[in-house]
């Protein structure tokens, strides 16, 4: 039984490093948080407070809902697995297991009954009798994994237990890491820089870059539904197309989504068409996922981009084709800042639909057929300038091996439901669903 609250908590080392910015997470009873980021984001740094090796510069951290800040380490019911195992060399896996429990003094027949146990829960049983250096790197994980639970902890922090392993034995760990933790029902936080890690394995995922908490949900939330253009960005194989757009209201008909020379149509009557339409005039980031899109015939009608295919990418199971459709994309690298400290427009949006209301109104809801023209508003488009952009290709799936191949033409259908909207400052536009 734990929980973990982080409250404001800072970390600013004697160099001025600011490893953790500002972060409050809370972390439930039996829960399995996966913390996800790039090298040098700040999880481990969070890690390292909760366990006691770390003081917060700022802010509080409460297990079992008591201020921990000054508890030390060994006071805090944690084990903790790391990615190097951390195994005794000299000892044997059964010694090396029960090491916890002889520190706490327990008795010899009731240590080797407890260490059988679990490692037979663990599929070491019959490797009791070796030393580290005569096992594989899976059986090693698995011996420290059998240190951490055999004290039965409250709390499990585990950095990247798994990342000096080959991918298949990282994936079927996986599976059995979390089936373990779940069936001992421990509260865990997990470090991992690994995707795939994170979406398999957690209950709730929280986002870090640079110190500072970028998203936490469900893999289903923050998969289906980032909260930054960074997030967006990070999840997901491909990763999701992110396209610069100029928004266009056509009152009571349509929000254009103009992507270089082509568009697609927010019908007036749909949810989203009403938190879109804010930006009249401003550029924003449509983001589709390769799920949104598919392949049509070129005389489609609907939601369709035409394009060409630049180049394609076999993958065994399916293959990718990457198709210019003379749009621009946002890129958003590991460490790059979307957007940059640029002063908040907020306020002055506020209002903004109002405005092309009013301005519409007045001509009598006559909308000019070329939707370009509309706005004067170009003072505002600039702080997209701020993103690092290039020429798009859009990545799209197909079967295996297809029967095209680069500079074929390639129409695109677009499902309108699964676009994401970005501001240009890379937060999430709500658009109230979902
Ligand atoms: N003792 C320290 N003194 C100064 N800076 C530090 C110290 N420890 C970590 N940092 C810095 O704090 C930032 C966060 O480091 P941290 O180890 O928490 O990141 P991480 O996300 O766990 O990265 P990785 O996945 O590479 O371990 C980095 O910029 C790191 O260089």
């Amino acid at each position: 039984m734990s929980t973990v609250a982080l409250k404001d908590v800072t970390k600013v080392f004697p160099d001025g490093t600011v490893a953790v910015d500002n972060i409050s997470l809370d972390v439930n009873d039996g829960e399995f948080m996966v913390l996800l980021g790039p090298s040098g984001c700040g999880k481990s740094t969070v890690l390292r407070m909760v366990a006691g090796l770390e003081q917060p510069s700022r802010g509080a951290i409460l297990l079992d809902n008591e201020l921990a800040n000054d508890l030390p380490p060994r006071d805090r019911r944690i084990a903790m697995v790391f990615q190097d195992f951390a195994l005794y060399p000299h000892m044997t896996v059964g010694d090396n297991i029960a090491f916890p429990l002889r520190l706490s003094g327990m008795e010899q027949e009731q240590r080797t009954e407890r260490v059988a146990d679990v490692a037979n829960a663990l599929g070491i049983g019959d490797v009791l009798g070796r030393k580290p250096s005569q096992l594989s790197g899976g059986q090693r994980q698995r011996v420290a994994m059998g240190r951490a639970i055999i004290r039965r902890p409250g709390l499990f922090l585990m950095d990247e237990p798994l990342s000096n392993l080959d991918s298949g034995l990282r994936a079927e760990l996986r599976a059995e890491i979390s089936a373990l933790v779940r069936e001992l029902g421990v509260s865990t936080i997990y470090v991992t820089h690994d995707q795939a890690e994170a979406l398999t394995m957690a209950d709730r995922v929280a986002i870090m870059r640079k110190g500072v908490l970028q998203d936490v949900g469900t893999p289903t939330q923050v998969y289906g539904r980032p909260a930054t253009l960074y997030v967006a960005a990070f999840l997901g194989s491909p990763r999701m197309n992110l396209l610069e757009s100029s928004v266009y209201v056509h009152l009571d008909r349509y929000v254009a989504l103009h992507l270089g020379d082509q568009a697609l149509y927010l019908p007036w009557d749909d949810i989203r068409s009403r938190a879109v339409a804010h930006y009249h005039g401003e550029r924003i980031v449509v983001g589709m996922r390769a799920e949104a899109l598919t392949p049509v015939a070129p005389d489609t009608p609907g939601a369709v981009l035409q394009g060409r295919i630049r180049y394609l990418e076999h993958h065994g199971h399916e293959s990718l084709a990457f198709v210019d459709i003379g749009a621009t994309a946002i890129v958003v690298d590991e460490m790059g800042t979307p957007v940059a400290d640029g002063e908040s427009d907020r306020g002055r949006r506020s209002g903004r639909l109002g405005k092309v209301m009013q301005r519409f109104a007045g001509r009598a809801g006559v909308l000019p057929a070329d939707a370009d023209t509309i706005g004067g508003q170009s003072g505002v488009l600039t702080e997209l300038g701020r993103h690092r952009r290039r020429p798009a290709e859009l990545a799209v799936r197909l079967a295996p091996y297809p029967a095209v191949s680069a500079g074929h033409p390639m129409a695109i259908s677009v499902r309108l439901d699964a676009l994401h909207f970005f501001d240009e400052r890379g937060n999430r536009i709500d658009v109230g669903w979902r």
